[in-house]
């Protein structure tokens, strides 16, 4: 891969900018208290970020991220709104960049990238976030999990994502913490950029193969700004 034609950068959310899995747990572990059920380490709870909040309800509901077959729609429902409460009201009390995130993506549009963001987070919750961190101009494109019928590991929304900023693939870089970006990335035919800080299901993003992996936000800058 060579980075020479590469305009468009998009990122991944959680995991990858922002550390929200303090907040996510919280707010499962609300919900599950007020539904009489057990609470769980937020340890437990990070491996089971990453395909949205239906799917987090979903696995603090079965305890596991195997989730349980016979959980009823109506129980995930109610579930649901009790998270989306909780999360509401805590989604940014303890969320927080990575080190270098801020000055990086002032450093990125500076240097004269476009940005977008995809994140498998319900997009109601991302203008809040963004605001309180001040990155709300950063992004030229921001798309939640349920912006479209279909969310990552998808491609659709890359894929719109570059059709809408008119780039095309191949001047498109994907960067994040999970399967599901690196996925996503290689079934729209964009290169894909891993970080191992984040959250993947207590697995090494290394194992999905990404065209380049990276420990930490600043290796990342000097790699793009280099
Ligand atoms: O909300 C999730 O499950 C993960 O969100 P992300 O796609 O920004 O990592
Ligand atoms: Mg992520």
């Amino acid at each position: 891969m060579t980075l020479d034609n590469k305009k468009l950068l998009i990122f991944d959310f959680d995991g990858t900018l922002i550390d929200s899995v303090p907040d996510l747990a919280d707010a499962a572990n609300i919900m599950l208290s007020q539904l009489g059920k057990p609470t769980y380490p937020i340890d437990t709870i990070q491996e089971w970020v990453g395909n949205g909040a239906r799917m987090l309800v979903e696995r603090a509901l079965s305890g596991n991220v195997e989730i349980d077959p016979n959980l009823l729609d109506t129980e995930v429902e109610a579930a649901e709104r009790l998270f989306f409460d909780a999360y509401a009201a805590h989604d940014t009390s303890k969320t927080a960049a990575y080190p270098d995130v801020d000055d990086g993506l002032k450093q990125l549009t500076d240097a004269g990238f476009t940005l977008a963001l995809v994140t498998n987070k319900p997009i109601r919750f991302v203008p809040d976030i963004l605001a309180s961190l001040g990155w709300t101009s950063y992004f030229a494109m921001v798309l939640g999990g349920d912006s479209l019928p279909v969310k990552k590991p998808d491609p659709t929304p890359l894929l719109h994502v570059c059709k809408t900023l008119k780039f095309d693939s191949l001047q498109t870089l994907m960067i994040g913490d999970s399967i599901n970006d690196i996925q996503a990335g290689k079934r729209a035919n964009i290169d894909t950029v891993g970080l191992s800080y984040g959250y993947n299901y207590g697995k090494d993003i290394r194992e999905s193969q990404p065209n380049q992996a990276f420990d930490n936000f600043k290796e990342l800058l000097d790699w793009l700004l280099a």
